[in-house]
């Protein structure tokens, strides 16, 4: 059986990794998502196991210390780590997998596993970015701050990635990134055709 793609989704908070996510799963079950570990407290609304692993800093830093994480990146002023078990697993059963990390844990999944697949995906302005993010209205003001300085910080490295797709509409990006996946799965070192090796070589 193939190997599924692993992607990587980053980009800056509010940009809408979340919304495009859920919309590529939606269109699409046989893609798995993973579920990141955090030290970050529950926002209303999110479900332990769902939307992520809510453990303490010390929990956290056993699994570091175990090796149990693919990469993991201190965000804000918490931590989250993707747990590599289930990648792996769900890659090695055909299925394409989706990361939704910051741009640091980006670097670190292309130094562990080569073969990823590096989507950045940009607001189509700042003010639409801020306007996105007050929108969705889950940060107070402060938290809003920390993420749209840090946001410059995601942005100016944009060029480091694969691809950088700018989410305008919706279905636009979630298509974009489906012809991305169709793309990567025709690059030619991810071929192999048996029936070419036997007449080559027969
Ligand atoms: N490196 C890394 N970053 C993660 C992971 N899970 C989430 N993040 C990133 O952490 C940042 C904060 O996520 P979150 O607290 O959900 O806030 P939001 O991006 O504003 O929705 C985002 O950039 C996420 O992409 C992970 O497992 N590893
Ligand atoms: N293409 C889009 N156009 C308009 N609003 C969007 C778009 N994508 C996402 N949003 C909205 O922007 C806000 C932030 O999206 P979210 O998915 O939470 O971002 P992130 O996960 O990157 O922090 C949400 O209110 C979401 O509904």
């Amino acid at each position: 059986m193939k190997t599924g793609l692993l992607l990587v989704i980053s980009g800056p908070s509010g940009v809408g990794k979340g919304t495009i996510c859920r919309a590529l799963l939606e269109k699409d079950p046989t893609i798995y998502l993973s579920i990141s570990v955090t030290t970050r407290p529950p926002r209303a609304g999110e479900k332990d196991g769902r939307d992520y692993f809510f453990v303490s800093e010390q929990r956290f830093l056993e699994m570091v210390a175990r090796g149990e994480l693919l990469e993991w990146a201190r965000v804000y002023s918490f931590y989250y780590g993707t747990p590599k078990a289930p990648v792996f697993e769900a890659l090695a059963a055909g299925r394409d997998v989706l990361l939704e990390i910051d741009v640091q844990g980006g670097f670190k999944v292309r130094e562990n596993y080569k073969d990823c697949v590096l989507i950045f995906l940009l607001p189509p302005s700042w003010e639409e970015l801020e306007a996105r993010l007050a929108r969705r209205g889950t940060e107070d003001a402060q938290a809003r701050q920390l993420r749209l300085d840090w946001a410059k910080q995601e942005l100016s490295l944009y060029y480091r990635y694969d691809y950088a797709v700018v989410n305008e509409r919706v279905e636009d990006t979630v298509a974009a990134i489906e012809a991305i996946r169709v793309a990567e799965r025709c690059r030619s070192h991810r071929q192999h055709f048996s029936w070419l090796k036997t007449l080559l070589e027969g």
